[in-house]
């Protein structure tokens, strides 16, 4: 059924005019939209038989801001002029300096653009629990409906600047507390207070405000000053990268100097900037490429209702186990936890609690709601549980025949319709069903650690798995909070297989006498939040090496051996589980660079004997970014090639959710788009003949690359999903 895009405006009895916002499911504002509510402003301002206007969101939500799809449009086609003229023509003039007065009546939730609407009415009655919140940053532009201007003068500078450069929303009930919500009522009464407030406005009695002219939060000058400098240090601090954050204070500064008009007009100017800017198109692909990953062919779209998981049995309660335990546990699945003997199960029910504390202490999770997660929690020490669950998630030691073992007996123990999961970071998954004959129901479920904060679990699929099973497991991911990406079989996946060449770039560089701190401090420049050494040390070098022969066995063509982790172990160095690695880890301090590991650096240099002239090359920068990232780029391309994505965005999600490769650069596939293709290519194809088959270019990056494609262009891959 097509969906009824539209604004429409109808007249009571009472005088007031209703215009309700359609465009489901989220109301945002598309360009139909913009001109139906130009439109309609200016009919009602006309109409006699209007004393007061009420703005409505259809099916219970207000609106989710302007349109995302129009800046892509914009970045597809560089042309601006898709933008319309809003903020003075629109919010200023048809609604804020309309002389019958406006009342925004406010349910599910404003954002962007919405509440931007709402705060150029002239009171706002809303619903309980309404999501307020201008989250343009995390889209690489600033608010551009006049919010620069209006929420610092309806909350006051200090929360909307919060508000703003965090990009964090707040319930009506905290709207109502901070003056940004004038009355807050129970749903049913949400339409029908706001006429007669609309009405009170009209015959005076109730205050007719314009938001833009209010002085009284803003505070003296040099008070505004003091939280500017405040907001400009935790630009700094929290997108050292990207340009909107400074940009946006510099506009909120405009308006508190020259006035709101004039802060309205800069605004404008500076949103126009932006919405051109690298960051704005990384952001706005990322936002698209998240919600694309709900999209499964065959799973997604063939008439399949998720079955309800209300019951989750996790196998082995270690690092891993018990991280998903908690994240189970907070969206409220019953979970029990089996371990191998009471010491250890006492161990993995001790991690649960810490995680819970954890989240507390740090004011994520309230002690109460700590609680009831915690009642729904059972530990046990064999099958009898299982009888009942509706899902099993194996996260025990990265064992194929320990593995193979556990699927046989489950199998048994479990119902027929219950979904048998393993958390395998490597291991094939056919060959874990290997001795089971339910090979439809058994899939991947693969988290990243700490798997109660990481927010990305890739779903694999193997080529039995059914697409009910992929489906209830997307279902349970969304409902933990996580992001679901389906991927394909293969030696780690889509995410660790498409990074496996980022620390082994890393040693080769290191091994031709670069500096390893340099590389890591040239990686976090360039915005991913470790460098691979730290990465390293943090996920402990015990595990490198271990994964290590498992990757050489599939890759082994295109894989530099280098000796420095077993000579790091030797000396003693796991990394942070022991407090030494390539740096040194003390309690409450950062980690420090150990200049001592450089002997342990020194000596790998000597094994593999790879400086040419037994010299250290000399790089810039760029080249130590080129030199990590473009084999990185190299796999990904493999990754496409060989369809263990369904499309190259679910990569850039996946590359961004599980490394935390940035966000504002798009995702590894898109920057490496951003790059180009044929650039890549020529720089791996010179470094291939210098330093040999690590840096080869894929079959799939030179047909991309000569034929002057995009590495994101579906043409040719072949999805195995
Ligand atoms: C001159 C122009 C100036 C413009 C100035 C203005 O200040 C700029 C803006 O307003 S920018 C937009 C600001 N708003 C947002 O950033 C909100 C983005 N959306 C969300 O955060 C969420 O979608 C949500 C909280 C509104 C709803 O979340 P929920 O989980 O319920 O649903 P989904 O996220 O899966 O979204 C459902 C589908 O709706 C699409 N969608 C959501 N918001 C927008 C939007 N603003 N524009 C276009 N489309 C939007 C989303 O893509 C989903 O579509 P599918 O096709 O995947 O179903
Ligand atoms: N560590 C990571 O970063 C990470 C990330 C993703 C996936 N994984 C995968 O998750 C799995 C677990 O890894 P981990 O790091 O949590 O390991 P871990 O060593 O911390 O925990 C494994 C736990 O399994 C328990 N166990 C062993 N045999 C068992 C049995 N028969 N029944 C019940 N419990 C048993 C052990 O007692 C131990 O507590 C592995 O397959 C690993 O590859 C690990």
């Amino acid at each position: 059924m097509a969906k009824k895009i539209g604004v429409t405006m109808e007249v009571g009895n009472d005088g007031v005019a209703v215009i309700t916002i359609s465009n489901p499911p989220v109301n945002s504002l598309a360009s139909p939209i913009i001109s139906g509510l130009k439109e309609k402003f200016r009919d009602a301002n006309q109409r006699i038989d209007v004393k007061a206007i009420v703005l409505i969101g259809n099916n219970g939500r207000f609106s989710g801001g302007f349109d995302i799809n129009v800046f892509q449009q914009v970045h597809k086609t560089g042309d601006l002029s898709l933008m319309p003229e809003v903020s003075v023509e629109l919010v200023c003039n048809l609604m804020e300096d309309s002389r019958k007065p406006l009342v925004a009546a406010v349910e599910g939730l404003a954002l962007g653009g919405g509440l931007e609407l709402a705060m150029a009415c002239h009171a706002r009655v809303a619903a309980p629990k309404a999501q307020l919140g201008l989250p343009e940053l995390t889209l690489g532009v600033i608010p551009g409906f006049g919010g620069t201007q209006r929420l610092p003068r309806l909350v006051g500078l200090a929360k909307a600047t919060d508000m703003i450069l965090l990009s964090k929303s707040i319930s009506s009930e905290e709207g109502q507390k901070l003056g940004l919500i004038d009355a807050l009522v129970p749903p049913g009464d949400v339409l029908s207070t706001s006429r007669k407030w609309a009405l009170d406005i009209a015959e005076g009695r109730k205050p007719f405000l314009r938001s833009l002219h209010r002085t009284d939060k803003i505070g003296s000058l040099s008070e505004a000053r003091a939280i500017l400098k405040t907001s400009r240090q935790l630009a700094k601090k929290i997108a050292p990268n990207m340009p909107q954050h400074h940009a946006c204070i510099e506009v909120i500064e405009e308006g508190i100097i020259h006035g709101g008009y004039s802060g309205v007009l800069k605004e404008a100017e500076v949103f126009k900037q932006l919405v051109l800017s690298d960051t704005a198109k990384g952001l706005v692909h990322v936002f698209f490429a998240q919600r694309a990953t709900s999209k499964v062919p065959n799973v997604t779209d063939v008439g399949l209702k998720p079955r309800p998981i209300k019951k989750v049995a996790v196998i082995g309660g270690g690092l891993m186990g018990s991280g998903i335990a908690t994240a189970l546990l907070l969206s409220n699945i019953r979970v029990v936890l089996k371990e191998i003997n009471s010491e250890y199960l006492m161990k993995g029910i001790k991690s649960v609690e810490a995680n819970m504390k954890g989240l507390v202490s740090r004011g994520k999770l309230t002690q109460d709601k700590a609680g009831k997660a915690l009642s729904l929690f059972k530990g046990v020490l064999d099958y009898t549980e299982f009888k009942d669950v509706d899902m099993v998630i194996e996260a025990v030691i990265e064992n194929i025949q320990l593995k193979q073992n556990i699927f046989k007996e489950i199998e048994k123990v479990c119902s027929p319709h219950c979904i048998l999961a393993s958390n395998t970071s490597t291991i094939d998954l056919d060959v874990i069903g290997e001795k089971t004959n339910s090979k439809d129901r058994i899939v991947g479920a693969h988290f990243f650690s700490p798997a109660h904060l990481m927010p990305l679990l890739e779903i694999v699929r193997s080529k039995n798995t059914s697409a009910q099973v992929i489906l209830d497991l997307m279902a349970v991911g969304k409902a933990i909070k996580k992001v679901p990406v389906v991927v394909g079989n293969c030696i780690g996946f889509a995410v660790n297989r498409t990074f496996f060449p980022y620390s082994q770039a890393a040693h080769m560089l290191a091994n031709l006498g670069v500096d390893l701190f340099r590389i890591d401090s040239v990686i976090t420049s360039f915005g991913l939040p470790l460098g691979p050494f730290q990465l390293g040390d943090l996920a402990g070098h015990g595990i490198g090496l271990a994964v290590g022969p498992i990757y050489a066995k599939v890759y082994g063509d295109r894989m530099f051996r280098s000796p420095m982790t077993e000579l790091l172990l030797k000396s003693g160095r796991n990394g942070k589980i022991n407090g030494k690695g390539y740096y040194i880890y003390e309690k409450g301090s950062k980690p420090k660079p150990d200049p001592s590991v450089l002997s342990v650096v020194e000596e790998s240099r000597k094994l593999t004997n790879i400086m040419p002239g037994g010299k250290p090359i000399s790089v810039s920068d760029k080249e130590i970014v080129e030199m990590i990232l473009f084999p990185v780029v190299n796999e990904a391309c493999r990754v496409l090639d060989e369809g263990v994505v369904i499309r190259a965005s679910d990569l850039d999600i996946a590359s961004v959710l599980g490394m935390s490769f940035p966000s504002y650069r798009g995702g590894i596939v898109f920057w490496a788009d951003t790059v180009g293709p044929k650039y890549i290519y020529e720089r791996l194809k010179r470094l291939s003949e210098t330093y040999g088959s690590f840096f080869k270019p894929s079959r799939y990056l030179e047909e991309r690359a000569m034929n002057g494609m995009l590495l994101s262009e579906s043409k040719s891959s072949r999805s195995r999903l």
